[in-house]
């Protein structure tokens, strides 16, 4: 089949019937649901943009193997203008979408991407293991599909594994075996999107422990497999607030979700990885499904630190403080964080190491360090935003009282900008601001930014100690060196 329209998409969601529970209640149609509509639609937007001459040829290609076309998610870049190819769509998604939708379909289906062309690690454990991961991966690319996953456990006692937790099945694991499949049972956190996804797929970040065999499992199922609950958490919009009042969060709230497995059949041919616990273990650091996705999140990440920071020069410029040295010093910071960032990404598609397989991997170093930077400096430039604008976040009026009759003077008198703004435009901008900023929906936002790649604590760690294996601090020998030749009296005299 290969790319979908929009409504192919909708209409795919329409006819499963997924068990999702939000607010107390099960949802019958996802597809009607206030709070999902528009998401759905946002992402609806993204599939038509592949049938849109405009984008078409920046954002899908040509698949050598059916002769469809198909998304540059699937390709595996080779060379450095496919490499680029990818970027550009990870740029297009991301700039449709302001960067503040973590997880557009491109992400995982890099993911799975990247677990195809490894899947030469799958196969030293189990040739089957490899074989299915591959048949996936096409099922997915010739179908268009739009996948969730969880790879944590919930976080009922972090200092235990799971084969220690007080119950056997907290965390996912294997049940029993039977012809058809694999049963599974326990829950696993935290699946973005998940209501509004076609499948599920599941794996881990490392960490498995000697005993934790049954918890070591790769898997990907439809969305609506019975037995798999979807719990969302708390909305934190309700599909009727108007755009004018929240123009980000009425639009692109990702809804989170716990998923319960509820003895989960998994058919065999949808097992990527069971029972071992060092093939768990291994499982990211050796098929780059964390590597090449940095590269979508990198691109991402960056449009929404870019939308922060335009933000806030928009918001000084319009109550007329950016002449304040102080104020431009915030936003100096800013611009600067942002075109380190754009440095880093560009030097990270120069800097690609080349697989035995020819695969391209951009620079692991380049894109760490945007991981590790991108949660400090988004939260950051909200804060930025949240000074600039100070008061003036609270006194924004609705949408009703700008087009009262009564209060047209008074709102174009007293909440206009400097010379030139409106009342009406600079109520605008500020409500803008304010879903990024004080909203909860924009504290998600900032939540995502810090954890969505894992722990930011340990991911800093993990990068210290690769680090240092690849840094000799030859530099320091080489000033050492000066005592190597000279007994400590000739230094003295030297010196
Ligand atoms: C908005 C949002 C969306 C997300 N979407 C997804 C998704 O779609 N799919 C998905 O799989 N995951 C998703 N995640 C989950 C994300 O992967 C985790 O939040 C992240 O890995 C951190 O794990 P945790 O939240 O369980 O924190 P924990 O690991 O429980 O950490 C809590 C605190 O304890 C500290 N801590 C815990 N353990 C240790 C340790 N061993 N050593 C030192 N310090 C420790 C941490 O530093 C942290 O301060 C999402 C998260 C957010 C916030
Ligand atoms: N956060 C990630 C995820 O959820 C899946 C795959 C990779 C990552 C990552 O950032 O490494």
């Amino acid at each position: 089949m290969g790319i979908r329209t929009g409504d192919q998409y909708i209409r795919g969601l329409g006819s499963r019937q997924p068990e999702i529970w939000l607010q107390g209640r099960m949802v019958t149609n996802v597809c009607e649901e206030a709070v999902f509509r528009q998401p759905i639609y946002e992402i609806a937007k993204l599939y038509d943009m592949q049938h849109d001459e405009k984008y078409q040829d920046k954002i899908t290609h040509i698949c050598q193997e059916t002769g469809e076309r198909v998304n540059n998610a699937f390709l595996v870049a080779k060379t450095p203008e496919e490499l680029q190819a990818k970027r550009v769509l990870y740029e297009t998604y991301a700039e449709a979408t302001f960067g503040l939708m973590g997880r557009t379909p491109d992400f995982l289906n890099v993911v799975l991407t990247s677990l195809y062309s490894n899947a030469s690690f799958l196969e030293r454990y189990n040739p089957q293991w490899a074989e299915n991961a591959k048949n996936y991966y096409k099922y997915v690319r010739d179908q268009d599909l739009f996948l969730t996953h969880a790879i944590i456990n919930p976080q009922n006692d972090r200092s235990k594994s799971s084969h220690e937790q007080n119950d056997a099945y907290t965390h996912l694991g294997a049940v029993e075996e039977t012809p058809e499949g694999l049963i599974v049972k326990g829950a696993k956190m935290l699946a973005t999107l998940a209501p509004i996804t076609d499948e599920v797929i599941i794996y881990s970040f490392p960490g498995f422990q000697p005993g934790d065999e049954r918890y070591a499992l790769a898997f990907a199922i439809p969305i609506d497999t019975p037995g798999l609950r979807i719990i969302c958490r708390e909305p934190m919009q309700d599909g009727i607030r108007s755009v004018y009042d929240h123009p980000l969060a009425s639009r692109f709230e990702e809804m989170d979700a716990l998923l319960v497995f509820h003895d989960v059949l998994v058919p065999w041919d949808r097992l990527f990885l069971y029972n071992n616990v060092e093939a768990a273990n291994l499982l990211y650091p050796k098929t780059g499904i964390g590597q090449q996705p940095a590269h979508q999140t990198g691109v991402r990440g960056l449009l929404k630190l870019q939308f922060a920071t335009e933000v806030a020069m928009r918001l000084a410029d319009s109550i007329g403080v950016d002449v304040y040295p102080n104020v431009q010093n915030h936003l100096g910071e800013l611009a600067q964080s942002l075109e380190s960032v754009r440095a880093l990404l560009r030097t990270a598609e120069l800097d690609y190491e080349t697989l035995p397989s020819g695969e391209l991997m951009p620079g692991y170093v380049q894109l760490e360090t945007i991981r590790g930077l991108l949660p400090k400096l988004y939260p950051r430039a909200i804060e930025v935003i949240q000074i600039i604008g100070a008061g003036g976040f609270l006194m924004s009026p609705t949408d009703s009282d700008m087009e009262h009759p009564d209060l047209t003077e008074d709102m174009e008198k007293f909440y206009a900008g400097r010379k030139g703004i409106s009342g009406t435009d600079r109520v605008r901008l500020f409500k803008l601001a304010w879903d990024l900023c004080g909203e909860a929906f924009g504290q998600r936002l900032l939540q995502y930014e810090r954890y969505y790649t894992g722990d930011p604590v340990r991911k800093l760690a993990i990068f210290y100690n690769n680090y240092k294996k690849s840094h000799a601090c030859t530099m320091v020998d080489d000033a050492l060196s000066v005592f190597a030749t000279k007994t400590a009296s000739q230094t003295k005299q030297v010196l």
